[in-house]
């Protein structure tokens, strides 16, 4: 009797289980209106399409195959038979989805990611935890206070091309090649400390000082948070992180025992800044003199604590944690990454990069003997002239275009939905629609935003869509200017409103950056192949040399004016 109690009690739950999988694969799967979709046939029960639409090495191509024979609203396969997905290459579809942020959140599965490492701060945050906490964040991004930032960001540029003169005046090391006063430098991993560096002092007034070396305690914690964040390489592990957190923090593995070291450090420096900033913010108000902190933690706690601010509406000490975290996640590994692409083009293109250089010297700089001397003053009207330069300006959209460094984004619905649709849809059983006008979307579908697929497609921006070409920013395709997206008609920063907050911010640190490096160095390239991987985001790496991690070596030499 207690035998068959204790049997009885361990089946309910596997037929339970059993009951759920064949409802969600064999009947919902049926009735899902994504069903009636076209999509590409799937090989295998557990067979996907991620790769294909996921890897930017086969990326382009796949979105160009999938476009031409199911349209621009594609069903694809996502982890399993229960996972179909919308792939949308519409632009109205894709405005639709980005713009109703509340109807289309980002999936708890990959917020959950997120938050485990960097907290719960502005990327990975929905509803009106983030509202807070983007309301309260939005002014310290003003092109006030970025134009504020323009001097910081010109010295540690300034430290980095100083940095590298001496490195190609002492020669070569042993593992650095040279040909004539021509070093192979890894342009990835040295533009990736400078970027830390900006991040640090102008996003909450730390100095990292990775441009000189690399042993400051929390620029290794979080180096090696990162790190660990981009390799998940145990399967098992991050999707036992995701479904029961609880389990791996109980048996924490070696992975976990590092994030947990890096986050300590993290939580007591960030929190001696956050205490360091609310001291001084009391202090200003006491004497009535006004907070001078221009960096974004300092705007951002002056804008918590402005008197207008309702109770509800202000964030917590935990939330500015949470912020300093996500400003150096989101913010230094993009910017370093469409830097390094944009050598990489210039490198590729020796024509263009000449042209660039031209231009950029041909903007006066107000003293003869470097930068070194300006005044803040003399800085941001400099930068004020870089920043209008047209050929710079194409350079940068069309890089961030090509080589965008979030490849794809994607969204889950919270409620039923007619999705727009500009172009027919294709439906499964081989007739096209073209009187709806929309895809019919079930609460709980994922949706696929093809950042990459959409910067890339021929159908919208022409033959050589997938070719650098900054001049085609002088006229563009009809159907390319009435793309979405926040930055050029493309999605490299998103659109909506959880599109890029840092927009303004990174393109003063691109513009900066190739200003004072295109004039200092000329960048060729070496005889390594470089590919791109999707790890979280777009990196370079040499072919054959993926396990040594992500690098873009470039051979740098000082320029030398001929004149
Ligand atoms: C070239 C550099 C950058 C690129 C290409 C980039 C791109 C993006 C994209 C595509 C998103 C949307 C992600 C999604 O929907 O899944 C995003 C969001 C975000 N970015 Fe950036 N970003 C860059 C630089 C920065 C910088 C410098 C900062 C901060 C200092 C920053 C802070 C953020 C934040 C906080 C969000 C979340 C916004 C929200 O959900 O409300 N980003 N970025």
């Amino acid at each position: 009797m207690a035998l068959a109690f204790i049997l009885s009690g361990l089946l309910a739950p596997v037929v339970a289980l059993l009951a759920y999988l064949v409802y969600q694969n064999f009947i919902a799967a049926r009735w899902n209106p994504l069903h009636r979709i076209a999509g590409p046939p799937v090989r295998g029960w557990f067979k996907n399409h991620l790769y294909a639409i996921l890897e930017p090495s086969v990326s382009p191509a796949a979105h160009e195959a999938l476009v031409k024979k199911y349209g621009r609203s594609i069903r694809i396969r996502g982890v399993g038979p229960w996972d179909e997905r919308l792939l949308t290459l519409d632009p109205v579809s894709v405005a639709h989805v980005l713009k109703n942020s509340t109807t289309y959140e980002k999936p708890w599965q990959s917020r959950r990611l997120i938050s485990s490492l960097i907290g719960c701060g502005m990327l990975s945050a929905e509803g009106h935890v983030h509202k807070r906490q983007r309301r309260v964040a939005t002014p310290a991004f003003s092109t006030q206070n970025m134009r504020a930032l323009v001097p910081l960001v010109f010295r540690k540029g300034g430290e980095l091309k100083d940095r590298w003169l001496d490195m190609i005046a002492e020669g070569p090391k042993d593992t650095e090649k040279v040909t004539h006063e021509r070093l192979r430098i890894d342009v990835c991993h040295w533009i990736s400390r400078a970027t830390f560096d900006v991040i640090g002092s102008a996003g909450f007034g730390y100095e990292f000082n990775a441009i000189k070396d690399e042993s400051n305690e929390l620029f290794c914690a979080y180096k090696e948070m990162f790190e660990v964040a981009i390799s998940q390489s145990n399967v098992v592990r991050t999707m036992l992180n995701v479904y029961c957190p609880w389990l791996t923090s109980l048996f924490p593995d070696q992975t976990m025992r590092t994030v947990q070291r890096c986050q300590k450090i993290i939580r007591r420096v960030a929190g001696e800044l956050i205490n360091e900033n609310n001291r001084k913010i009391a202090e200003a108000e006491k004497n009535g003199s006004p907070f001078l902190g221009k960096d974004l933690l300092s705007l951002l706690m002056k804008s918590n604590a402005a008197t207008g601010l309702p109770p509800e509406d202000r964030i917590s000490d935990d939330d500015l944690l949470s912020s300093i975290n996500t400003f150096t996640f989101a913010g230094s590994d993009t910017t370093c990454l469409t830097l390094t692409w944009t050598l990489w083009l210039l490198a590729q293109h020796p024509d263009m990069q000449t042209r660039l250089r031209a231009e950029l010297l041909s903007v006066a700089r107000p003293s003869a003997d470097g930068l070194a001397n300006l005044t803040e003053d003399e800085l941001r009207s400099l930068y004020g002239m870089i920043a209008n330069l047209p050929y710079l300006h194409n350079v940068c959209r069309e890089s961030l275009r090509l080589i965008p460094p979030v490849h794809s984004t994607i969204r889950v619905a919270t409620r039923d939905d007619e999705i727009p649709t500009a172009y027919p849809v294709h439906k499964s059983d081989g007739t096209i629609d073209v009187d709806k006008g929309s895809v019919s979307i079930r609460m709980g579908s994922l949706i696929h935003v093809a950042v990459e697929g959409f910067n890339l497609d021929k159908g919208i921006w022409g033959q050589d869509a997938w070719v650098f070409n900054p001049d085609r920013w002088e006229d563009l395709p009809e159907a390319a200017a009435r793309q979405p997206g926040l930055f050029s008609n493309t999605l490299s920063f998103s659109a909506g409103p959880r599109s890029c907050i840092g927009m303004r911010f990174s393109l003063v640190e691109i513009k900066t950056f190739l200003y004072i490096l295109i004039t200092n160095f000329v960048f060729d390239v070496t005889d390594s192949k470089i590919f791109k991987a999707n790890v979280v985001l777009t990196r370079p790496y040499v072919c054959g040399k993926y396990k040594e991690g992500s690098q873009c070596p470039l051979l740098v030499s000082r320029y030398i004016s001929s004149q």
